[in-house]
């Protein structure tokens, strides 16, 4: 392989720096070998940086006018003789069998940079023999596919990081398509309504991935503009199943955390709730479907030992129940018979079981939801899910969670946190797998990202953010190129790969329902 460099400078394990030789074509982004005890090592242009070795502040004061510059440059020759490119490389490691090494020792000044072929490349970013791989793009600058360790990013946990329109839902839809040819589960919380797209196939590929895809709306929600907005771009009726909540399906803790929230809860209501609640929902797996004054009744019935006595008791126990009935008439939630329906369309119960064990596309549209209603629905779904996972009743199943700064914020309270931070920390043990994504990763709270073993970087702007990724990102070395991303490309790190892999997004197989409006109206 041709010699294209030498390297000038080499002050770490991790990079180095070289001067192409006359006349060689390089960019960032490419591929570039060298010898390490000779071992043959791949590198990836970071930078490339043209200085003249004459060009220092005694030379640049002179600098006053166009015509004293021209006068330097010709008198001097200048600017040609001491012109120089240097290039920055990242070391990437060598391929033994199925592994990539990284060396343990920086490559010594003076060695020679070697070109790389299309061959040696498609060698070293190859899949494992063992593991399930999906392909989600194409290294950049190169017809390579991107191989990523489907399993580990699974049970793993990923999250998508990036700014507003980067791209991070076309992204997700992209890993869904391809991780449903592998015939797992998938749930994917929707608050903007834009992944009922993937009914609607863009391809032949898409045919197979849309068949699999089951809608569900939560809630007693008006979503008409949606289905009207989908009828009219893709010329077909958005179906979908309407689903809701048992009240007696939510956890105590959550119950007491949202009453509070909304109403205020005393210590005696607190105490007649943590009882009643208990006996109201003994029931096992599978509760009642009753009305809320039974439900309501039987709680005050099994708490009211817990009241204080008398007319002070008393008022207690009107408090909680005027408390639960404004919980349960007002979320739109909340079935409470069987048959229920909501402009005419039926209402049926969420079932987990279904949901993880079902080889499909489970779209949970919460869009007509308020921000309480979505946490509370997701607090409820996700314990739900966990509980079925920890009896072992699942297959391994994705839970992406679309805009997940507002279900597991940094600061502030979020009734579905806990249930988050459990999945994260827990989940991999029992199959269940999460993707958070998020467009303020400052926003979303560090013990949830930690736990993610595979970050996928799109574009970056906000410096805080950038630095932010600096401090969670332990296998990016430098967040700044993230700024410079366009909507296609992105950068996978972690678990799931072998290397950082800075990759150009494929096309989808079915429809992206996020398209960015254009500025012109729509005729
Ligand atoms: N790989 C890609 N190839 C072509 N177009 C893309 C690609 N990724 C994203 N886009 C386009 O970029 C725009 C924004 O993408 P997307 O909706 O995924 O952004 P987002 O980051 O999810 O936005 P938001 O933060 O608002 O949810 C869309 O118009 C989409 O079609």
């Amino acid at each position: 392989m041709a010699k294209i460099g030498v390297v000038v400078k080499s002050p770490s394990l991790y990079y180095y720096v070289f001067k192409p030789f006359r006349g060689v074509e390089l960019d960032v982004g490419s591929f570039v070998a060298t010898e390490i005890d000779g071992v043959r090592v791949i590198s990836r242009v970071v930078a490339i940086r043209h200085r003249n070795a004459v060009v220092d502040p005694r030379l640049i004061a002179h600098f006053d006018e166009e015509s004293t510059v021209k006068e330097i440059k010709e008198t001097l020759g200048i600017e040609e003789a001491l012109y120089y490119t240097e290039a920055k490389a990242v070391v990437l490691g060598a391929r033994r069998d199925r592994k990539i090494l990284k060396p343990q020792k920086p490559v010594k000044p003076l060695s020679y940079v070697y070109s790389t072929t299309p061959e040696e490349l498609e060698q070293f970013f190859a899949p494992g023999e063992e593991g399930t791989y999906i392909s989600i793009g194409k290294i950049k600058g190169t017809s390579i596919p991107a191989y990523i360790d489907a399993e580990r990013l699974v049970t793993h946990h990923c999250a998508i990081l990036a700014s507003t329109g980067a791209g991070k839902s076309y992204l997700a839809g992209v890993i869904v398509e391809r991780l449903s040819a592998l015939d797992i589960p998938i749930v994917v919380i929707d608050p903007h309504g834009e992944y009922s797209s993937m009914a609607v196939p863009a391809s032949e590929e898409g045919k197979h991935v849309s068949e699999k895809v089951r809608i569900f709306v939560v809630g007693k929600t008006d979503v008409t503009h949606l289905d009207q907005a989908f009828m009219k771009r893709y010329g077909i009726p958005r179906t979908y199943t309407r689903i809701g909540l048992n009240p007696r399906s939510i956890p105590l803790r959550t119950l007491e955390k949202i009453l509070d929230l909304l109403y205020g809860l005393t210590d005696a209501q607190r105490r007649i709730l943590e009882e009643g609640w208990q006996s109201a929902t003994s029931y096992g797996e599978r509760q009642p479907l009753t009305s809320v004054e039974e439900l309501i009744k039987e709680v005050l019935e099994g708490g009211k030992h817990a009241a204080p006595p008398g007319f002070a008791g008393e008022m207690s126990l009107r408090g909680l129940e005027g408390r639960l009935k404004a919980l349960f008439y007002t979320s739109p939630v909340f079935i409470t018979r069987y048959g229920e329906t909501y402009q005419g369309e039926p209402i049926k119960l969420i079932d987990p079981e279904m949901y993880l064990t079902t080889p499909s596309i489970h779209i949970f549209d919460i869009s007509g939801l308020d921000i309480l209603d979505q946490q509370l629905f997701l607090a409820v779904l996700l314990d739900q899910l966990y509980r079925v996972s920890t009896r072992r009743k699942n297959l391994t199943t994705l839970i992406i969670i679309e805009e997940a700064h507002n279900y597991a914020p940094a600061a502030g309270s979020s009734v579905a946190k806990s249930y988050i931070a459990k999945i994260a920390r827990e989940g991999r043990k029992f199959g269940l797998g999460l993707c958070l994504i998020t467009q303020r990763p400052t926003k979303l709270d560090p013990d949830v990202v930690s736990q993610a073993m595979t970050q996928i970087f799109k574009r970056m702007i906000n410096p805080h953010d950038l630095r932010y990724v600096a401090t969670v990102a332990e296998h990016l070395d430098d967040p700044r190129p993230l700024r410079t991303l366009d909507e296609a490309e992105a950068v996978v790190t972690g678990i799931s790969v072998p290397v950082p892999l800075m990759i150009v997004v494929d096309q989808r197989w079915t429809q992206h329902g996020g398209i960015t409006p254009s500025i012109r109206r729509q005729v």
